[in-house]
């Protein structure tokens, strides 16, 4: 190291020349100007007494480090998310404060002095430690300050830096890249390795140096923002993933949803069907496929290709229903069904086969479904079981008919009496409807509903339950009416029959009288080589009654009665009534199986579980085969007599069929028996359904019965026969209309009219009723029905009818009826027919119709009027004058 003169040395150091000489004499060297040479003595002393002014001043600087210096920053974010469907977008704000601490070990803004006194501190230090034994590398060492000295008064004139933070500093954590304006001043730290910068001194105050305490507290932050950043990273990242996997799904769909491509344009879309409404914005702009629930571990998938469907359809569906099934809107059908020319409401019930159409239109699956498969599909175990059973002989079931009068009471009530109660100590207690006689032979049932409407009743509801049919007739009356009646109704129910030629006690019986009355009607007795038995009894001494009982179960082994004792049971209900203690009881006859107490039954629709069980006797039982008659306790309700009853599995099994049942009913489908329609019958044949057509005659005299009876059978071709099921003199009553449903014929009346009970049942039954005045008209219609010409072009329609209440007498309107119209109105220029009876009397016109004393034109029902008839002057109360109008109709077959 070579000497330096002072001009060079106060360049080197960078010091103005005449402070340098100014130094110089203080530090007691000779050199006073500057081309004078310092050697390496005089700079050494020069350097001593340097640090030797500064040294104080170091040491109280000293104290004070170190300095702590905190910045502090805080970020807002807002995150925007979308929740589950229809709760639209969630925002949820993240704020991130963060603090920086600088420590600063030695102060960092220091003026040119206390640089140079750190300098001079800092050689000092290491001429002391080192001495001049090392005063070779010493003077490396000052060689290197000065040349450090250098750069540092380069950096000098840049102020911005004491704004700019330090990337290296002591400071346990860096600031990040995009700090936030700092709070504080900031003094710059230390550059690395740099033990002395030369930077402007700090405005702030010092700090005081940092405890333990705060050490921690300060780590315990540093953990917590680490920790508040880490979260916020993820809620960013989360977020980030989620717009990815949104805009990847937009993107996959589009070509599915038609040429748009572009997520703009999907938007774009979203917002205008937004705004569709009134205005108003979207609920949610998001399609559906994008529906997504929180945690995004349900998700919508939207189907790319149209899915089909298998669409049950019953016998009729509810719109609405049919479109669920579709999964389409309600509007939809209609739209669609409308365009089949049907129109429809959302709650109006369409047929199976438009249905059928309608769902095979939009590209469904139709399967049909029959009301019955829901029943059969339920009852399938229950059924199979009893198939499984094997069949034994079962008691005859046996129902009384015959005229009035006759002996059918006495006669049930005989056998009851003498065989049934025998040995009952309290004798019978009440009347059930049927009991059951037990003999050395077998048993035989008897259903305590005597007469032929009971039992063609039953029939007509689909209950066939009589095996034998004894008519009664006694010997000192002979054949009767009701006695033709009752032959009729058991053959057409194709019932064997016996007869009981009853009162035999009587002197003035007269049973050949009465046999020869019955072979007439085709009924041959056994003795005179025909298929009936005969036996003469007495209901009120008991002669005969044993045989009669006999002959029953003869004509039982004839029949071959069996049935399976053991298994589910099932049957049929006989009656029923609501007991005041005892809520429903409903008498069942059991026709196969063994139906025990506890079981589940259903009746109809009713159902429930048996409380108890009583015999005809009124004991309790615990179980009961077939044909014994028995009074349960437990149904929800009382079935109707000819309902099915049957076991079931359990409770949910019998309250579903009920409810079915129930259902099935309202929609009146339920008739057992299907009335017969002559319309129908051509189209019947062709189809090979049917060769006969049956058919019901009332007339008003037995003349014309017999005409048309004969007329009509006569009509029967190869392919069809007409059978007169039943023919009889008067009105048509309820007796009538049940034949003709439970034999699926078509009722004629002659000069006859229904009374009301029967039109009641005609109309809810939909029997096909016609009213004929002429005979070739009624040998007409049936003839054109068989050939399938049924076209008639003039039908009648009964508008009203009125009731004759009283009739007066004027000299000048001859007699005029007061009358009540009871249906329909009655119309001054339509035709009428005065009926007596339900027969026809007469037939024309309305000569006058009054109201008080005011010409009418049309009374309605529930109305009083005074009605004069053309050219009739016999009218009578009581009688009832029909209104009715003729139209034209095309009839197609
Ligand atoms: N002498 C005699 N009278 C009898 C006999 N059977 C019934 N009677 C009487 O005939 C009348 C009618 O008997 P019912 O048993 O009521 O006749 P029914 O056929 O049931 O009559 P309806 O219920 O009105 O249809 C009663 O007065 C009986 O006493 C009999 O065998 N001999």
């Amino acid at each position: 190291m070579s000497d330096k003169t002072v001009q060079a040395l106060a360049e080197v150091v960078g010091i103005p020349l005449e402070r340098f000489l100014e130094q110089l004499k203080e530090a007691g060297l000779t050199a006073t100007d500057p081309d004078d040479v310092i050697s390496e003595e005089e700079k050494v002393k020069l350097l001593a007494h340097l640090r030797k002014r500064h040294g104080k001043a170091d040491a109280t600087q000293e104290s004070s480090t170190p300095k702590r210096i905190t910045l502090k920053r805080s970020t807002k974010t807002e995150l925007r998310q979308s929740s589950a469907p229809g709760t639209g977008t969630k925002t949820v704000s993240v704020e991130v404060r963060k603090q920086k601490t600088y420590i600063k070990r030695s102060e960092a803004t220091v003026s040119d002095a206390q640089r140079e006194a750190e300098q001079a501190k800092q050689a000092l230090a290491a001429l002391e430690e080192q001495k001049r034994q090392r005063a070779a590398e010493e003077e490396k060492r000052r060689q290197h300050e000065a040349q450090l000295k250098t750069e540092a008064e380069k950096l000098k004139p840049a102020p911005e830096a004491a704004s700019v933070p330090a990337k290296e500093t002591p400071a346990p954590e860096p600031v990040a890249a995009e700090a936030a304006p700092i709070e504080a001043p900031v003094a710059p730290a230390p550059v690395a390795e740099v033990p002395t910068v030369v930077v402007e001194p700090p405005p702030a105050p010092v700090k005081p140096q940092m405890s333990e305490a705060d050490r921690l507290e300060l780590e315990k932050k540093q953990r917590l923002e680490a920790a508040v950043e880490r979260n916020a990273e993820k809620v960013r990242k989360a977020a980030e993933a989620k717009q990815q996997t949104l805009h990847k799904k937009k993107q996959e769909f589009k070509p599915a949803r038609g040429p748009a491509t572009d997520i703009s344009a999907d938007t774009s879309d979203a917002a205008r069907r937004g705004k569709g409404k009134k205005g108003k914005p979207g609920r949610r702009e998001k399609p559906e496929h994008e529906i997504e629930l929180q945690g995004g571990k349900h998700k919508f998938e939207k189907p790319v290709a149209p899915t089909v469907f298998d669409v049950t359809i019953p016998e009729t569906i509810i719109v609405s229903d049919l479109a669920a099934k579709m999964n389409i809107k309600a509007a939809e059908v209609i739209k669609h069904l409308m365009k089949l020319g049907i129109m429809t409401t959302i709650n109006q019930a369409i047929d199976q086969e438009t249905a059928v159409i309608l769902v095979e239109e939009m590209g469904h699956k139709a399967i049909m479904q029959s009301e019955d498969d829901f029943e059969q599909e339920m009852l399938a175990e229950v059924m199979g079981e009893a198939e499984e059973q094997k069949a034994l002989p079962r008691a005859p079931i046996v129902t009384i008919m015959g005229h009035v009068d006759h002996g059918k009471t006495s006669l049930l009530d005989y056998i009851r009496k003498t065989r049934v109660a025998a040995g009952e100590a309290g004798g019978i207690t009440q009347h059930i409807g049927a009991y059951q006689v037990k003999t050395d032979h077998g048993s035989v049932t008897f259903l305590d509903t005597p007469g032929h409407a009971a039992f063609t009743a039953m029939r007509a509801r689909g209950a066939e339950v009589t095996d034998i049919v004894i008519v009664v007739v006694a010997a000192d009356d002979g054949v009767m009416p009701q006695t033709k009646e009752a032959i009729e109704h058991a053959r057409a129910a194709n019932v064997p029959i016996i007869v009981a030629l009853n009162k035999i006690d009587k002197p003035e019986a007269n049973p050949d009288r009465v046999m020869q009355e019955l072979a007439t009607l085709n009924v041959v007795p056994e003795e005179w080589g025909g298929d009936v038995q005969f036996l003469r009894v007495s209901a009120k001494v008991g002669t005969g009654i044993d045989e009669l009982i006999e002959a029953l179960i003869v004509q039982a082994e004839v029949l071959e009665l069996t049935a399976p004792a053991e298994g589910i049971a099932s049957g049929i209900c006989i009656e029923s009534r609501l007991d005041k203690g005892r809520g429903a009881v409903a008498t069942i006859l059991i026709q196969k199986g063994t139906l025990s107490k506890g079981e589940f039954v259903l009746c109809g629709h009713e159902y429930g579980r048996i409380r108890a069980m009583f015999d005809e006797n009124a004991h309790a039982i615990k179980s009961a085969g077939p044909s014994a008659p028995v009074e349960i306790l437990g149904l929800s309700g009382t079935p109707d007599a000819g309902d099915e009853f049957l076991v079931v599995q359990n409770e949910r099994v019998a309250r579903e069929l009920a409810a079915h049942r129930e259902d099935r009913k309202k929609s009146n489908r339920h008739a057992a028996a299907h009335a017969s329609k002559l319309d129908d019958v051509f189209s019947r044949m062709t189809a090979g359904e049917t060769a006969t057509l049956n058919v019901v005659i009332k007339t008003d005299v037995q003349g014309s019965l017999e005409a048309l009876r004969e007329s009509l059978v006569g009509l029967s071709t190869e392919e069809v026969q007409v059978k007169c099921v039943y023919g009889g003199v008067g009105g048509i009553n309820e007796g009538d209309a049940n034949l003709a449903l439970a034999s699926s014929a078509i009722l004629i009346g002659f000069n006859v009219r229904a009374d009301a009970v029967a039109r009641k049942l005609i109309e809810e039954k939909d029997i096909d009723l016609h009213y004929y005045s002429i005979i070739y008209e009624a040998i007409d219609e049936v003839k054109r029905a068989i050939n399938g010409m049924l076209a008639p072009d003039i039908q009648e329609k009964i508008v009203g009818l009125a009731e004759v209440r009283d009739v007066f007498r004027s000299p000048k309107f001859g007699a005029i009826a007061g009358c009540m119209v009871i249906d329909g109105f009655v119309k001054r220029n339509l035709p009428i027919r005065v009926l007596r009876d339900n027969v026809v009397i007469f037939e024309g016109q309305l000569e006058s119709l009054r109201r008080f004393k005011d010409d009418v034109g049309e009374v309605k029902m529930g109305m009083e009027c005074g009605i004069g008839v053309k050219n009739y002057n016999d009218v009578k109360p009581g009688d009832q004058i029909e209104v009715f109008e003729r139209f034209e109709v095309k009839r197609e077959i």
